[in-house]
């Protein structure tokens, strides 16, 4: 159930489903069925509105109406369009409906206890204007709960961008698997709790569909999860280095350290500027110290292999040397997480990045946040229109030959392959200075144990920014990044018992 479909990709399946024999008004009927139920849930009073748009996301406001009518409720429909413009599953449903249908207007919003937002689901294609945007207003300034069929009129199913204006729902009922734009900003702000439904379609069509784009968390990467095994010892569990940032740049770097020793990784070294070892030294128990100042040493540093994990970038510094240590890193066999001083140090010339990236087998995941993001890949945003930060990932990671993850309240983790995560457990306590450090480490945490599980970067990234999302959910308000790993632990008990294989 963790796919997420774009509109075009739910129009497949909706056409597959119809071909193998389940007429298209059944469908319709089911998700009308479940939008009545919804209401019903939510209903404060007997008057129900349902603005119904000139679709099928009408025609499922057509079977809501009818039904709720049927069980008593007083409905009425606004009807945004003209109803001989009606075609197909939607003139069927609009015919079986007896009761009043009134012509759009703002005003008739008035006296309602609950509104069915039937107005736009997937087929918006452009943005919303004239009287379909005075309705979209006028539910949003009419204050009772409003219930939305599939998606919040005038949000964008594949991006979540609002397209002019929308509906802010206070749930929404949406059909088969959640699409794109009820995870991504804005559009999740205007969801509500989203319900999927079950309307007929059967899970076989996705062979076919062969969707890419997944709602971030155990079922995506529990199987690759490595998890530590009874004949395993610490070199086993991989060998993390962070490369640390001189005297006054220390903490970010041993944020990191403590995020890959709680992730799971049997031994994390931090490879300090000599000027840096003292406080570093101090600083670190289970972390071990060694000195390694600049590109040549870190090289002789990284030809032992089972060294196997890098993180660089936090706290290290903007400039000609961070990038001479970044493409050592590159140059070696481990898997290299970038953050940070390590990206921003390639923004305006990614390309020699970039080739190093593509020149090597071992796994590389950026992390930028949006800033770090359109430094790094400023061209992509220039060179072509980006509608969504899913679209704008996926672009990045085509472009370096990296997984990029791209951070914030909906952070997107694409691969090169295409496949992408969207995730939305993050609390917003969780942007707190450090916090990303943490996380930098926590995926080089999992890419040092990850290789025999086929835990790629892609699974890595991802289960990292799951886990840190829960982290800071089990934490709480206050958090601070140095929380972070110590709420690890509480996050591993729920999820070891979860994707440990059943005993033999
Ligand atoms: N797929 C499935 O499995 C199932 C799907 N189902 C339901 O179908 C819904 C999708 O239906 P849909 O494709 O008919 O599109 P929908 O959202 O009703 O909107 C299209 C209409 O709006 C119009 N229009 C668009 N943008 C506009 C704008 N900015 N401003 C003004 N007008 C605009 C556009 O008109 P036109 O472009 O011709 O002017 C067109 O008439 C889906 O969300 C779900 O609820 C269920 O019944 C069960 C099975
Ligand atoms: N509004 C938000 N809600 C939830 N998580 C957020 C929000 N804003 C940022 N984050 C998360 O907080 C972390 C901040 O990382 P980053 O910006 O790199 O901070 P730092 O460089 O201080 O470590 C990222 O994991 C990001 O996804
Ligand atoms: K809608």
């Amino acid at each position: 159930m963790n796919e997420l479909l774009a509109p075009v990709e739910m129009s497949e399946a909706d056409r597959l489903t119809i071909a193998a024999g389940t007429p298209g008004l059944t469908l319709m009927e089911n998700a009308g069925a479940a939008v009545a139920e919804a209401t019903v849930a939510l209903a404060p009073g007997q008057r129900v509105t349902v603005v119904a748009g000139p679709g099928n996301n009408g025609g499922d406001g057509f079977v809501a109406a009818r039904l709720l009518a049927e069980r008593g409720y007083s409905v009425k429909v606004i009807l945004v369009g003209e109803a001989s413009r009606l075609k197909g599953d939607a003139r069927a449903a609009f015919d079986r409906w007896r009761g009043p249908v009134e012509a759009a207007a703002p005003e008739a919003l008035a006296a309602c206890d609950v509104i069915v937002d039937a107005l736009f689901g997937a087929g918006l294609d452009r943005p919303v204007e004239g009287l379909p945007r005075a309705m979209i207003e006028a539910i949003n300034a009419r204050g009772v709960p409003v219930v939305a069929v599939d998606l919040p009129s005038g949000i964008n199913g594949a991006t979540g961008a609002v397209m002019g204006a929308a509906v802010k729902a206070t749930r929404t009922v949406t059909f088969f698997r959640r699409k794109p734009g009820h995870l991504l900003l804005p559009g999740r702000l205007h969801c509500g709790p989203v319900a999927v439904v079950d309307i007929g379609i059967p899970a076989s069509v996705l062979a076919s569909v062969q969707p890419k784009t997944f709602a971030n968390g155990p079922a995506l990467w529990g199987l690759h999860f490595p998890l530590p095994r009874i004949e395993g010892h610490k070199y086993s569990r991989g060998h993390v280095v962070v490369v640390s940032g001189g005297l006054s740049t220390t903490g970010a770097a041993r944020l990191a350290a403590r995020g890959a020793l709680r992730a799971g990784a049997g031994l994390v070294t931090m490879a300090s500027p000599r000027e840096a070892l003292a406080i570093n030294a101090a600083g670190s128990l289970a972390v071990m110290v060694r000195p390694v100042d600049g590109a040549l040493e870190l090289a002789e540093f990284l030809t032992d292999h089972r060294r196997n994990a890098v993180v660089l970038g936090p706290g290290g510094g903007v400039g000609a040397a961070m990038r001479d240590q970044v493409l050592t890193a590159l140059g070696s066999e481990a898997a290299v997480v970038l953050d940070a001083d390590a990206l921003t140090s390639f923004a305006g010339e990614p390309e020699p990045l970039f080739a190093a990236i593509r020149a090597r087998s071992a796994a590389v995941v950026l992390t930028p946040h949006e800033g770090e993001f359109s430094r790094l890949f400023k061209l992509l945003y220039k060179d072509l229109k980006v509608k969504s930060k899913l679209e704008a990932a996926r672009m990045a990671a085509a472009a370096s030959g990296a997984v990029v993850l791209f951070k914030g309240p909906d952070t997107v983790v694409a691969a090169p392959d295409g496949r992408a995560s969207v995730s939305d457990n993050a609390p917003p306590y969780l942007a707190t200075a450090g916090s990303g450090d943490v996380l930098a480490g926590m995926i080089a945490g999992l890419l040092a144990q990850g290789q025999e599980f086929g835990m790629t970067g892609f699974e890595a990234a991802s289960a990292a920014a799951w886990l840190h999302g829960e982290a800071a959910a089990a934490f709480g308000p206050g958090l601070i990044a140095e929380d972070l790993p110590e709420a690890l632990p509480g996050v591993y008990r729920t999820l070891f018992a979860q994707v440990a294989p059943p005993p033999p």
